[in-house]
């Protein structure tokens, strides 16, 4: 075995982020790796350090501590002693320097960040764990200050993260070191990096030992690919917290889409009953969801319950396609990707088009087809949904809407769903009815 806790050489400890845990601070983080634990409370404050007053800019600085029994035998506390010793200053001043280079100090205005980063329980690595927790904390405390509307734009340039990586008496490159591992490691090194993947420092050394530029770069990689993990956490936790402020305030919907055609629709039927609705495209960070199912249920769940475990709230997700009865059905669940992976509406209508090419009028009969889930944690899902009946046309034919409107003609209305306004399709489509039978059933 590699490593005495079996991990493999590139493997975190388990990480996790606890957000708002402190009552007074405008923003506070408990931030785990395996026994590590610190504490991180961010403090805004009105005024700046004299050497920077009157200048419009603003400050933010970092406190380290570790509490008397992080440690396996008790240590005093530097405010009995009366000194702070000299691996504490050092400490504080990494984390507010690392701060300050994804923070644009000018657009913080004539007010300062305080952070304390108290070390509850110290296994190794609570410098970087410092790091990590405190810009989380950070960024809570600026959000608190733009919904309050004192700051207008985010000063937030760049995520930011810290990691130890290092090398074993084995020879072996590691990522995250506990206490055990870091006591005995030759080489032993912090980093700090953003989330476009820049270095704000390294610390590196060799303890009584020298590494070679093979296994710097080692280390390197290892290191990067540790930060990449714990940003995305930190996006994670950062967007609950901010949905569950927003959601508590209004009356929002999270659909799991991408579809700007599907979120129009969805927003013009939600607003009718006072629902506003976000979509993915509002949530850049949330992952895409592979439609890895077989039926429309399953890809709707997928993509639903997916987002519902990560945000932590209710989630609607819609899979839908279009059923052609002269292709047995198909494109189906496949209707975004019927041309290919590479999902063009345009494509998609050449595709049908041709495969439909010398069947008469009376066999091109075809349903639009919606299933809805709405997914909630620990909840059993709902599930929805609604047809539309029509036929494929020989030339696309209105403006309107997306995907294969142009080419759905509905006798009913003598139409094609791209004739029809957006208030007219709305009232009729296998979506609107899909969320008409929700109706019944939700209740919110
Ligand atoms: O009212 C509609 N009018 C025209 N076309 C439509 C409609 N409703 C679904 N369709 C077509 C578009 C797309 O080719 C496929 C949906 O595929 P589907 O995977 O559910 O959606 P998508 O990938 O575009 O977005 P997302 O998965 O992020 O919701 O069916
Ligand atoms: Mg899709």
């Amino acid at each position: 075995m590699l490593r005495h806790d079996s991990r493999s050489e590139n493997q975190l400890r388990n990480v996790e982020i606890e957000t708002n845990v402190m009552k007074y601070s405008e923003g506070s983080v408990l931030i785990t790796f395996g026994d590590t634990k610190v504490l991180c409370s961010a403090t805004v404050e009105e005024r700046v350090p004299k050497f920077i007053r009157g200048k419009g800019t603003g400050w933010i600085a970092a406190e380290y501590q570790m509490l008397p029994r992080a440690t396996q035998t008790r240590n005093m506390r530097e405010s009995t002693k009366g000194k702070v010793s000299g691996r504490t200053m050092e400490i504080q001043r990494l984390i507010g320097r690392s701060l300050r280079a994804v923070i644009d100090l000018t657009l913080l205005g004539e007010r300062s960040i305080i952070v304390d980063c108290d070390v509850l329980q110290a296994d190794g690595g609570t410098r970087t764990a410092s790091i990590t927790g405190a810009f989380v904390a950070v960024q809570l405390a600026i959000q608190e200050l733009m919904r309050k509307n004192i700051i207008k734009k985010n000063p937030v340039k760049d995520y930011l993260a810290a990691i130890s990586v290092g090398i074993l008496p084995s020879g072996e490159c590691v990522l995250d070191l506990d206490y055990k591992e870091d006591v005995a490691a030759l080489v032993d090194m912090n980093l700090v990096m953003t989330g476009s993947g820049r270095f704000v420092e390294i610390q590196g050394t060799g303890e009584e030992a020298t590494f070679s530029g093979e296994e710097l770069n080692t280390l390197l990689f290892y290191g990067k690919s540790g930060i990449e993990t714990l940003i995305a956490k930190q996006k994670e936790v950062l967007l609950v917290s901010k949905r569950q402020e927003t959601s508590q305030e209004k009356k929002e919907v999270l659909i799991a889409t991408r579809n700007k055609g599907k979120a129009k629709e969805f927003a013009a039927i939600f607003a009718e009953k006072g629902f506003t609705v976000k979509t993915l495209l509002d949530y850049p960070d949330l992952p895409d969801v592979e439609e890895t199912g077989k039926t429309f249920e399953e890809n709707a769940r997928l993509k639903a319950e997916t987002i519902a475990q990560i945000v932590q709230g209710p989630v609607l997700a819609d899979d839908s396609g279009l059923i052609v009865d002269a292709l047995l059905g198909q494109p189906g669940i496949y209707s975004a990707r019927f041309a290919g992976p590479n999902k063009s509406d345009a494509a998609n209508n050449a595709k049908l088009l041709h495969e439909l090419t010398g069947i008469a009028t009376e066999k091109r009969t075809a349903r639009y087809h919606c299933t809805l889930v709405l997914a909630e944690p620990n909840k059993e899902s709902l599930v929805v949904s609604g047809e539309l009946e029509g036929t494929i046309g020989t030339i696309p034919q209105g403006e309107n809407g997306f995907g294969y409107d142009s080419l759905f003609y509905i006798p009913s209305e003598k139409k094609t769903a791209a004739e029809l306004s957006e208030d007219q399709k709305n009232r009729i489509s296998h979506r609107a009815k899909a969320i008409e039978a929700l109706r019944g059933q939700w209740k919110s």
